[in-house]
């Protein structure tokens, strides 16, 4: 492995860093057919979407398990996440889940010209997945926290936590998921965006 770099706060070697490249270069590649980020922040992937993934990865810290990434779309955070595991949580086996089938056609491509070998695309609504026992849950950008709660009762194991990156509005997010949802609720401050939070929620229970 080749001297290592900092990317948003995480240590990864050369070979990472040129697989997030190279996962960038897909992105750009891709995007104008089947819109896999907003076109307004494709000048601005690295930052807006590869850092804001990459700094999930302290959340991979000898995971074994399964990572459940809902709503992957081009792949942010669970493609990005898969790369940095390679060298940190090799183990960890990458769950990816969206209905659009042209962006399940991407994420299946661009795991095979990556070579990870760890990660699997399930091309389905999430209301169809069997639940899956994940260690880890995550979903970027796809729906409210009290939705996402739900999808993360069903899909977490015991023990297991759910990370869900939330913008300035999380608060009123986290009030309005409690008047349906028990949790525990670590809010970690954003690399890329001061007012942002992941939120870290566990033992998730209906009222
Ligand atoms: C706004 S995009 C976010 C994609 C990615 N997580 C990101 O941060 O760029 C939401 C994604 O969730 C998928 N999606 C929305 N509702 C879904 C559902 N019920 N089941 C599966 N996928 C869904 C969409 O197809 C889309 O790719």
């Amino acid at each position: 492995m080749s001297a290592g770099t900092v990317v948003a706060g995480v240590d990864v070697s050369r070979e990472t860093l040129d697989r997030l490249e190279q996962f960038a270069a897909l992105l750009v590649k891709w995007n104008p057919a089947i819109n896999l980020v907003a076109r307004s922040t494709i000048e601005d992937l690295w930052a807006r979407h590869i850092l804001d993934s990459v700094q999930l990865a302290p959340f991979l810290d000898r995971l074994p398990g399964t990572w459940l990434d809902l709503g992957s779309g081009g792949g942010l955070p669970g493609l990005v996440l898969a790369i940095v595991s390679n060298e940190v949580s090799p183990n960890t086996r990458f769950e990816l889940v969206d209905s659009d089938q042209r962006k399940c056609t991407f994420l299946r491509q661009a795991a095979r010209e990556l070579e990870l070998r760890n990660v699997c695309v399930h091309s389905v609504r999430i209301e169809e997945l069997k639940p899956m026992s994940a260690d880890v849950v995550s979903a970027r950008a796809l729906s409210n926290l009290s939705v996402l709660c739900g999808y993360a009762a069903k899909h977490l194991s015991s023990g297991g936590f759910a990370v869900f990156p939330k913008g300035a509005a999380y608060l009123d997010e986290v009030h309005e998921a409690r008047n349906t949802w028990r949790f525990h609720i670590e809010e970690i401050e954003s690399m890329t965006n001061k007012d942002a939070r992941l939120l870290k929620l566990s033992a998730i229970e209906h009222v």
